[in-house]
């Protein structure tokens, strides 16, 4: 999230889902119809087959394991960014006591009145608070969810007054929860720079202060999930995202994989890992930023507390030397960095075309 863009988007009315529900459970507006092709067909089916399940990392074999083990672990990371972009980590070192505490209190701040959460509006056209994001025209189709969005690192991006002081103990709790996840993603960052032949803190020293924001969605259910999305498809901007899906949650992240939506699995205390855009220009395209969209349920909600994590504002980036040759020519120009935030947050959600910012033209193997 970079600074935030001022601005008179008109949006018009938006409905909040949560109190829609409890009037008219069974209406789904208009504004939330999507058209035909992107409807959901497959909701929250099982995968076809085992292969067509997201990797699982075990990090304790990386970080404490045996050679051969940390050996083999390292082989399935680097195949699960190249060819999934996605994969869950158990044994992340994160106490799990205070992954079901985080859990508790957002959905405790989602169960708020709404006069409650109002107190933490997300203006329009910006994305920190509470509100939807993403919004900049009133024919704009929206998300069946409900999100709150917070900057969390460096303190200059915090906006201190849309931090939640109900429940108690919310901002307390988000920040030793976010120094946590920080220290998650440094450690990731290491074994993927490792898994790269690369210098293992080669991301952690030329990110410098890296940026952290957090986006709790709450999806409802909703009475047609078939007409609906709950988050529109899109690719992170960040370098890494962690994703923390609720306990008791169904189905609802869905990733492009060969061209068809596959559902990831709640793996209980795993947490869900994806290489965002800007890992991908680095990569020079080796390890992916992929396609991904949540879907709504017609008796369950659902919850995710998503960090995103990315380089510092001020630097400069493009694919590393080590990764262009003639085999991979050089994808991606260089640009800075909080240049590429901006463009991310003052687009609408719509697969990988922030990407295209970065992108060569003309480039024959995109
Ligand atoms: O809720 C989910 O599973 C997806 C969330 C997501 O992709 C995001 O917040 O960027
Ligand atoms: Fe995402």
């Amino acid at each position: 999230m970079a600074p935030t863009p001022v601005s008179s988007i008109k949006i018009g009315h938006i409905d909040d889902i949560q109190e829609l529900r409890k009037t008219q459970p069974m209406a789904v507006p208009d504004r939330y119809v999507r058209g035909m092709s992107e409807r959901p067909t497959q909701l929250d089916s099982a995968p076809q087959s085992s292969s067509m399940h997201v990797p699982i990392i075990d990090l304790s074999k990386l970080v404490g394991g045996n050679e051969n083990q940390s050996h083999t672990e390292l082989s399935k990371l680097s195949a699960a960014c190249e060819e999934w972009g996605f994969f869950q980590v158990v044994n992340h070192g994160i106490d799990l006591g205070l992954l079901e505490i985080i859990e508790k209190l957002a959905m405790e701040f989602f169960a708020l009145p709404l006069e409650e959460k109002q107190k933490y509006p997300m203006a329009p056209g910006t994305v920190q608070g509470y509100g939807h994001a993403f919004v900049f025209s009133e024919d704009q189709k929206l998300d069946w969810c409900n999100m709150l969005a917070l900057g969390v690192e460096p303190y200059y991006i915090r906006n201190p007054k849309l931090w939640p002081t109900e429940p108690v103990h919310f901002s307390e709790t988000l920040e030793t929860y976010s120094r946590n996840i920080r220290e998650l993603c440094q450690n990731l960052l290491r074994f993927i720079a490792m898994s790269l032949r690369l210098k293992q803190d080669m991301f952690n020293e030329m990110f410098g202060v890296a940026v952290q924001a957090v986006r709790m969605n709450y999806y409802p259910p909703c009475s047609r999930p078939d007409l609906v999305l709950g988050l529109s498809p899109h690719s992170d901007g960040s370098a890494l995202t962690v994703l923390q899906q609720g306990k008791g949650n169904s189905v609802g992240l869905q990733i492009l994989k060969d061209n068809t939506w596959v559902p990831i699995q709640v793996v209980p205390n795993a947490l869900v890992i994806n290489i965002g855009d800007t890992m991908e220009v680095l990569t020079n395209g080796k390890y992916k930023s992929v396609e991904h969209r949540a879907v709504t349920h017609k008796e369950n909600d659902r919850l995710s507390i998503v960090t995103f994590y990315a380089p510092s504002y001020d630097i400069e980036l493009g694919p590393l030397p080590e990764l262009v040759d003639e085999k991979q020519p050089c994808k991606y120009r260089r640009y800075n960095h909080g240049e590429y935030s901006r463009h991310y947050i003052t687009n609408k959600l719509q697969g990988k075309k922030t990407l295209e910012f970065a992108k060569i033209q003309n480039n024959i193997s995109s």
